[in-house]
């Protein structure tokens, strides 16, 4: 599919379709309202083109179908600035120079937002550091530039901006589209779009580290003039506020980030801050690129802590895959060999300091090279595998059900010492043949189990539970044999 017909999608003439693309244009009207408000003089240009951000965000949650919203909303969003009456061709000229920043628009936001979710990443650009410098580069650099120059050029070309201003014009716009989508994408797909992972005291701490950094900025941008001891009791604060912001996520940072750029923003927008008074470039140049700045290093940061942090759940998830791999039989599931052994040693010392019995049968499916050669490998490993089912459902929670390796089982079941140990054997014996293994002959079992001595070891009554299921091979199989010491 072209890039065009993967940005100009075909729109639903449904009533759904149509109230969405109604809401995404009255949304960036309202926010090209409100950026305005906060218009910097003596240019009057906007320092955060609120839009850019919203329908970034929005394009990465529903896709390139919020086009036709952009452009309906960049049209209206733009051209209440410069329409006027005055004549036909000046009404035409801004209608023509509105219709070029709807162009700009769809191009900047929903162009890139195709090519980051095709080429680079389909979920969410904001997990990964190097996903997320792509977005930078796309989503805030070239994007913005493209807006940019439709939209400067346009003006300029129908009469609404001297020549001699472009660049200057260009620059601002270019800045101030970037930076409102490095500000709000990440914003606003961490809380609408994605799902809530907010750790045990993300409020309280969000508060806590926002106050600190909102009273911070207050001062470093002269909007509050505060004693030298209560601006040190700040200065000190700062860096525990970050450690705090940075443990509770990345929500926790976008909102401390979105509380320092608005100081920021107010500030110089009543004529105070660093950016007011001493300034290389224009003060709303300076600004711009103190929020991109901050922004780009705050969010690298918390993403790169939380990179780490799900890297170490990750690890967290394998270690107990792994060992949950190492002590299980991957056929039946049961506890293998040498989850076995470990187990039976740790109850022969346990048990050694108490009065308790312990009981360890060993069990072996009777002619079972017959059953893997009449109805093959598949149906003899179903048998086993419905086996490790009876003998798991008769037995109690307590009990160690193992696979021992081939055909042969082994049950560690510990006894109270009014119990008989014979009952179980029996108990198996009988109603593995009584199951209905859906074979032409009955499956049956022998088992040979011997109880815990004193001095016993897990090799001594092992052997002893194995010489007790040789005896019960001889004796004519499916039966039981215990053996004493
Ligand atoms: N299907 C299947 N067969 C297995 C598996 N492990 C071992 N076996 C087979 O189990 C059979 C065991 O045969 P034998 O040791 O001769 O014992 P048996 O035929 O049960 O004879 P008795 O023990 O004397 O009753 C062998 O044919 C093995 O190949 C397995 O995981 N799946």
């Amino acid at each position: 599919m072209s890039l065009v017909k993967q940005i100009f999608v075909p729109i639903e003439l449904s009533k759904n379709s149509l109230l969405f693309q109604l809401g995404v244009a009255l949304l960036y009207v309202i926010s090209a309202f409100i950026g305005q408000a906060f218009a910097i003089p003596p240019g009057n240009i906007t320092p955060v083109w609120l839009p850019s951000g919203l329908m970034f965000a929005l394009t990465l949650k529903y896709g390139a179908r919020t086009w036709l919203g952009i452009f309906v909303g960049a049209f209206f969003g733009n051209v209440w600035a410069y329409f006027s009456l005055e004549s036909i061709q000046s009404a035409f000229y801004s209608i023509l120079a509105g219709l070029l920043n709807g162009v700009g628009d769809v191009l900047a936001i929903v162009l890139f937002v195709v090519i980051i979710k095709r080429f680079i990443v389909k979920q969410s650009p904001f997990t990964a550091i190097n996903h997320f410098f792509t977005f930078f580069i796309l989503g805030c650099v070239l994007g913005p530039l493209i807006s940019a120059i439709f939209g400067v050029t346009g003006l300029t070309v129908f009469g609404f901006l001297e020549s001699k201003n472009y660049l200057v014009a260009l620059l601002n716009w270019w800045v101030g589209d970037g930076v409102g989508v490095l500000l709000l994408a990440p914003f606003l797909s961490a809380f609408l779009f994605k799902p809530s992972t907010a750790p045990k005291y993300f409020i309280i701490g969000t508060l806590i580290c926002s106050l600190v950094f909102l009273l911070l900025s207050a001062v470093a941008f002269e909007l509050v003039n505060v004693n030298l001891i209560f601006y040190k009791a700040l200065v000190l604060a700062l860096p525990i506020a970050f450690a705090v912001a940075l443990y509770c996520g990345s929500r926790a940072v976008y909102i401390v980030q979105l509380c320092v750029v608005t100081v920021a923003i107010l500030a110089t927008y009543a004529g105070k801050g660093a950016f007011v008074q001493h300034h290389y470039f224009s003060p709303l140049l300076e600004l711009q690129a103190f929020i991109g700045v901050f922004s780009l290093v705050v969010f690298s940061i918390s993403l790169l802590i939380e990179q780490k942090r799900a890297l170490f759940v990750e690890l967290a998830e394998k270690k107990s895959e792994l060992e949950s791999l190492y002590r299980h039989d991957a056929l039946t599931g049961l506890w293998n060999r040498y989850r076995i052994e470990e187990y039976l040693q740790l109850e022969l010392s346990r048990i050694e300091r108490s009065n308790e019995a312990l009981t360890v049968y060993m069990i072996d499916v009777d002619d079972f090279k017959t059953i893997n050669d009449t109805y093959g490998h598949i149906v003899g490993d179903r048998i086993l595998v419905e086996l490790s089912q009876v003998l798991i459902e008769n037995t109690r929670a307590g009990d160690l059900v193992g696979r021992w390796g081939g055909e042969e089982f082994v049950i560690i079941a510990a006894q109270k010492s009014d119990n008989k140990p014979q009952e179980l054997a029996e108990k198996l014996v009988m109603l593995v043949g009584k199951h209905d293994f859906k074979l032409t002959k009955p499956v049956t079992i022998s088992i040979g189990f011997t109880s815990y001595e004193s001095a016993d070891s897990s090799i001594s009554i092992i052997e002893r539970a194995d010489k007790a299921l040789y005896a019960a091979k001889r004796r004519g199989k499916n039966c039981m044999v215990y053996k004493g010491s």
